[in-house]
């Protein structure tokens, strides 16, 4: 599933998180989508929507799910994961084995066709759920339990950034994979 070599993502993953250290981490008093209060705050949005940084971010994120079987689409949460979502798939296009995107919005839609997850098919899918950040791991089973709703039998929840606040044993609670491609020793951080 995977083209760029292993050499080629470890430089990948390395620029990632000096670009996270030096441009994404913010220091300060936030309270968190949880309610909980941190002093600092990883804002992926910054580096998912930038050019620097979001090839890369799809090839680590093809890379981290490659041994998951028989997926064949990835997607999350609405806003973090939507641009993820987008780089995986423009990443795995270059592959044998393309994989399609998903959104699942926070709430189904009030017009149109009501959907809350839009785009694949993922209907009887197994497929991936992604996120920037994880703290609880709630925004990533939001997702989760909407994909059930539809059908789709998510396997695995792949996250940038894990906060190790408890996001890894909630997802696997249900029975979910649990892959991070970076967390907090990378980043020089403590747990909070
Ligand atoms: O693991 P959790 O406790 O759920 O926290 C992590 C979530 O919080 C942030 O999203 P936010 O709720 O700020 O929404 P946004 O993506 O719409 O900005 C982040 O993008 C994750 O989705
Ligand atoms: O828990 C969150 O809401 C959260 C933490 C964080 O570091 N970054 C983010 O985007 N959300």
């Amino acid at each position: 599933m995977t083209i760029a070599s292993t050499s080629e993502l470890e430089l990948d993953r390395q620029n990632l998180i000096a670009l996270i250290k030096g441009e994404a981490v913010f220091h300060g008093d936030f309270t968190l989508s949880s309610g909980k209060k941190a002093s600092y705050y990883v804002d992926m949005r910054k580096l998912t929507l930038d050019h620097r940084a979001a090839p890369a971010i799809g090839r680590i994120m093809l890379d981290l799910i490659r041994d998951v079987d028989g997926i064949v689409a990835v997607g999350g949460l609405t806003l973090g994961a939507d641009p993820i979502a987008n780089a995986v798939m423009h990443e795995s296009a270059r592959t044998t084995t393309p994989l399609d995107a998903f959104v699942v919005r926070k709430e189904p839609k009030d017009h149109g066709r009501g959907r809350q997850v839009e785009g694949a098919d993922v209907t009887g899918k197994r497929v991936v759920v992604v996120e920037d950040t994880s703290t609880t791991g709630q925004s990533a089973l939001k997702a989760v339990e909407a994909l059930r709703r539809e059908g789709a039998e998510p396997v695995a929840v792949a996250v940038i950034v894990d906060r190790k606040t408890g996001a890894q044993a909630a997802v696997e609670a249900e029975g979910l994979e649990w892959l991070a491609a970076i967390d907090l020793d990378d980043l020089g951080l403590e747990p909070q």
